[in-house]
């Protein structure tokens, strides 16, 4: 499904945060989205999901106006998962993840046996199966992270709409949640503070004070130039022999 952006802006009293920010991303690409502390990358995140009423500017789903649908019908088809997830404590992990069902439950179609499978298949995704009977309130930091982009799965999603997914995750869990996203047939926005698993994806949107001051190719915006003005830090490209990737090295010399 095709998400874009035009002008997109929000403010808190006279304070832009968010400003005249125009994007669109193709069905199945995943667009990085980086940028310092406090850019706007969450914010933004919010817009493009509807869970913040834009001030300017209109955010378009394969053409319609996301102000036209219902809140059932933008559940149907963005799945997002925020830096802090509110749950109630109560619930177990299972419980979690089927509530990435709602928006497809009716009277004439409650929880069902496919319903059950697809939360199934999610826990796994995630390798949360085995904890699907723990209470949430009981869970690390981490295994919160996966079970919230579990239910995300559940919701079986057009587009997937990710806030820091890696936050909190070991390095293998890191990896592999990079993989199923880069693997799964949807949209993926998503904002990440490591600069070299963002240039895993497809195309990088940089924010900086608010504004998309670059997009692009990651090997195209993270230029050492911008590395160096947007981020502040001096970077040096090298070059893994196993597959001729390009890593970064940063240097940061101010406080
Ligand atoms: N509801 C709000 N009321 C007031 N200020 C807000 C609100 N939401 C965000 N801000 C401010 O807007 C700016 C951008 O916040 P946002 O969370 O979008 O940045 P971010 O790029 O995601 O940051 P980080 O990398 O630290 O997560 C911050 O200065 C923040 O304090």
């Amino acid at each position: 499904m095709r998400l874009e952006a035009k002008s997109l802006g929000w403010a808190t009293g006279s304070r832009p945060i968010v400003e005249d920010v125009s994007l669109e991303v193709a069905p199945g690409e995943t667009l990085g989205l980086i940028g310092p502390n406090g850019s706007g990358k969450s914010t933004l995140l919010r817009l493009l999901a509807g869970l913040l009423t834009r001030r300017t500017g209109t955010v378009l789903l394969d053409g319609a106006p996301l102000t036209t649908l219902s809140r059932r019908d933008i559940a149907q088809k963005i799945a997002v998962v925020e830096q802090i997830a509110e749950t109630s404590e109560a619930l177990l992990v299972r419980d979690v993840v089927e509530l990435g069902r709602t928006p497809w439950l009716s009277a004439l179609a409650p929880f069902g046996a496919q319903d059950r499978a697809i939360v199934t298949d999610a826990l796994e995704a995630v390798g949360m199966a085995q904890m699907a009977g723990y209470r949430w309130a009981t869970l690390s930091g981490g295994e919160r992270q996966r079970v919230q982009i579990a239910r995300a799965l559940a919701q079986r999603p057009r587009i997937l709409i990710l806030d820091e997914p890696t936050n909190h995750l070991d390095i293998h869990h890191q990896l592999s949640l990079l993989r199923l996203v880069a693997n799964l047939p949807v949209t993926v926005v998503m904002a990440l503070h490591d600069l070299n698993q963002a240039m895993g994806c497809d195309r990088l949107a940089v924010m900086d004070g608010g504004r998309m001051v670059a997009c692009g190719p990651p090997d195209e915006v993270l230029s050492t130039a911008r590395l160096a003005s947007i981020f502040r830090v001096q970077a040096t490209r090298l070059r893994d022999p196993a597959d001729n990737a390009t890593v970064f090295r940063f240097l940061c010399h101010e406080v």
